[in-house]
């Protein structure tokens, strides 16, 4: 085994213990408060959500973090709105125009999507599922490299992680490809890097 494949083991366990960890987490959550979480931006999210004009998010698979009561709100405050397609593991992301409560399609992975005949559109705030995220703000996704690429189409759009906090790793692995996101809201906090500090001061 090389170095090379060591890292992909590596980045393999860790989903599986940062996986593990949410679930647990989760588990011993009070229902009610799960269902409350999320559901309304903190000062400094609304800031940067007032000033975009498009705002991604995305349909929760499994016990991911629920952004979608944030992308209601963005669209109360006059945005955009949008929520990322895939046909494969291989394509990348694209990002469909699509208003809260309009249909969804199931895809691949049982990923519910919009309708792929919808407009494209370049979000400037991109509400961003994670599997792990560390306070130097790196993210571990799924390992598709979807975001990583379409972060990489779109520098400018600022990247929010959404996540529950038993989602933070005490240093996750770098990549050269890696883009840092700009913050991450959780249950507990919103940690900002510089993109996003001061907004809603
Ligand atoms: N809700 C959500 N939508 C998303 C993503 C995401 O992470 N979450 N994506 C992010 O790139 C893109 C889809 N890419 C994906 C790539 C791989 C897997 C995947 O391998 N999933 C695991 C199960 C994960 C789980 O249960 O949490 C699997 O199928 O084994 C999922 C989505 C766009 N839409
Ligand atoms: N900008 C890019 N252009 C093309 N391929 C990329 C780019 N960024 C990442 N990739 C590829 O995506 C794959 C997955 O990367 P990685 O394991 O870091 O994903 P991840 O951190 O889990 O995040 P994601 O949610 O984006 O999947 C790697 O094989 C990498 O080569």
């Amino acid at each position: 085994m090389n170095a090379g494949d060591e890292a992909v083991t590596d980045k393999r366990a860790l989903r599986a213990a940062l996986r593990e960890r949410r679930a647990a987490h989760l588990a011993a959550l009070p229902p009610a408060i799960r269902a409350l979480t999320f559901g309304i931006a903190p000062g400094p999210l609304a800031a940067l959500m007032r000033r975009a004009r498009t705002v991604a998010a995305y349909v929760p698979l499994g016990d991911e973090a629920d952004p979608l009561r944030l992308l209601a709100q963005a669209t109360a405050m006059g945005c955009n709105t949008a929520l990322p397609h895939i046909v494969s593991r291989a394509d990348p992301v694209r990002f469909i125009a699509w208003r809260p409560g309009s249909l969804l399609v199931v895809g691949p992975l049982g990923l519910r999507q919009p309708d792929a005949a919808g407009r494209e559109v370049a979000p400037d705030l991109i509400l961003t599922p994670l599997v792990g995220f560390d306070r130097a703000l790196n993210r571990l996704g799924q390992g598709a490299g979807h975001y990583d690429r379409a972060f990489a189409a779109n520098p400018r759009a600022l990247r929010i992680g959404v996540a529950w906090a038993a989602q933070e790793a005490d240093s996750l692995p770098r990549e050269t490809w890696d883009m840092p996101l700009d913050a991450v809201l959780t249950e507990r906090e919103w940690i900002a890097g510089p993109r996003a500090e001061g907004a809603g001061a």
